[in-house]
């Protein structure tokens, strides 16, 4: 049997599943957590892929690996390939100011949003670039190229420390600020523009089912890709589907021909991994959500669950809005989460469960109807991330969404997406290989629009600060 390896270096953990090539069946897998925070040194994700590899049983049979990753992270390597600083991750919003005035910049969004399809907030590279170049002119200065968490761990694996080696793919380096994925090309004038001048080398941009270099084993190391874009080549997304992640993240993504483009800058355009668009909208505030409330409660995630599904829709007036880390979609880096509609009567811990549920499935409903409005077709969800393992989320989803809720059996589908990638590296045929799909689970509800009216108007009175 051929083994190919898949790897997700998410925000909280690395995961490795390895597969047969030709099905997908995975036969190993392994993870190891990452240290909290979101400013990061990348060794602690290559100490932590060791150890998730280890857990898997080793690479060394595979014959080709791709890495998936979370995006946007800023990694700056010197001359010598060494990191000049810790890495700052997608939810690090300490870039937003800088967010601000490189839209100043370029005289407003239009410019942005034609060019690179997306609108700087915090999270992107190129953001986080600017805030580089503000306030750590000599870590700026230092820096000889810029890349991103899958295209530094691939370089790793490839044993490379010669920065001219680095590569990425086309979904990862959408999510820049200075690539369209358009258009398939870098914006080497906005990078000038975010580092105030400066003009570090960026990795090559590998085609999708590219042999991008090999490991000390002699496996093939294939493009890599965005974890997003893992995940929708994993599920197979296609016409009308829209999936959904509740990783720490909140996501909403649908695979289309056609690239958004959104002034007000919540849907970003970015690529897919086989050629295609990713429009995307993104929240700050995905999975953790419901782990606080649950802390809050003083319950486990199962308890927690079950509370939820025994209170009423609409938790007799309870809205919980659910920025607890500040928000990215919509944009108010500094703003905080709020419970509303509190009454003598209705202030009960189910009631709370309920309403943390219901409101992080309506912060997605308001990123969803996004993407709609950017006239792509949304005939059904495809839920998954740890989220997803609730069973009141599974259950209120598709009343909040108003469609059917597709659940895959409980998997790593970043990990899956890049394994799969990994074997396209082996085919080289046009579409990635036919693997069988995962199975699923079908939610159905009566939509209820009365819960997200209640939302809506609590998340109104939600200001930033
Ligand atoms: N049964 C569950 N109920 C609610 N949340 C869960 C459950 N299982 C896992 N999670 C949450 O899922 C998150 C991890 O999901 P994952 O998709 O691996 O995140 P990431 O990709 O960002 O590392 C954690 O915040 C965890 O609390
Ligand atoms: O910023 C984004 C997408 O724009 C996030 O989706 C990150 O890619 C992190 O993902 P998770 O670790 O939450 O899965």
């Amino acid at each position: 049997m051929t083994l190919v390896a898949g790897i997700d270096s998410s925000t909280q953990s690395s995961k490795v599943v390895v597969c047969d090539a030709e099905t997908g069946t995975i036969v190993r897998s392994g993870s190891a957590p990452h240290p909290p925070g979101t400013e990061i040194h990348p060794d602690r994700w290559w100490d932590a892929l060791q150890e998730a590899i280890g857990v898997a049983g080793g690479i060394d049979d595979v014959a080709a690996v791709s890495v998936g990753a979370q995006q946007h992270g800023m990694i700056c390597l010197d001359e010598t390939g060494a990191v000049v600083r810790d890495a700052l991750l997608w939810n690090d919003t300490r870039s937003d100011g800088a967010a601000t005035a490189l839209i100043d910049d370029l005289g407003g969004p239009t410019a942005w949003v034609d060019e690179t399809g997306l609108l700087p907030v915090a999270s992107f590279t190129v953001s986080k670039l600017r805030w580089l170049a503000d306030h750590e002119p000599e870590n700026a200065d230092r820096t000889a190229a810029v890349c991103l968490p899958h295209d530094w761990l691939g370089w790793r694996l490839s044993g490379s420390a010669d920065i001219e080696n680095l590569w990425t793919d086309r979904s990862d380096a959408s999510g820049t600020g200075y690539f369209s994925a358009a258009t398939g090309e870098y914006h080497d004038r906005l990078l000038q523009l975010a580092l105030r001048g400066r003009s570090p080398r960026l990795p090559r941009v590998a085609a999708p089912h590219e042999t991008a270099a090999h490991t000390a084993t002699g496996a093939r190391l294939g493009a890599g890709l965005g974890d997003n874009a893992a995940a929708a080549l994993a599920l197979g997304a296609g016409p009308g589907d829209c999936v959904v992640s509740l990783g720490t993240s909140g996501v909403v993504s649908a695979v289309g021909d056609r690239a958004p483009a959104d002034y007000d800058g919540l849907v970003a355009g970015f690529a897919d991994a086989t050629g295609r668009q990713l429009p995307l909208v993104c929240t700050l505030n995905g999975a953790p959500v419901l782990a606080a409330v649950a802390h809050m409660l003083g319950v486990d995630l199962k308890a927690f669950s079950d509370l939820a599904l025994s209170a009423p829709p609409g938790a007799e007036g309870l809205s919980l809005v659910p920025y607890l880390e500040g928000e990215r979609s919509p944009n108010l880096p500094h703003t905080r989460g709020a419970l509303h509609g509190m009454s003598g009567v209705n202030l009960t811990t189910a009631n709370i469960a309920r309403a943390g549920v219901e409101g992080l499935l309506c912060s997605l409903q308001y990123c969803a109807d996004r993407i709609v409005e950017q006239g792509i077709d949304i005939r059904r969800i495809i839920l998954v991330g740890g989220g997803a393992r609730s069973a009141a989320v599974r259950q209120i989803a598709p009343s909040i969404f108003g469609c059917p809720v597709v659940v895959p059996e409980p998997g790593e589908y970043v990990a899956l997406g890049a394994a799969r990638q990994a074997a396209w590296t082996l085919t080289g045929t046009e579409e990635p290989p036919a693997w069988s799909a995962a199975a699923e689970n079908t939610y159905e509800a009566d939509p209820a629009p009365a819960v997200y009216a209640q939302y809506r108007e609590a998340s109104a009175l939600t200001v930033g600060r």
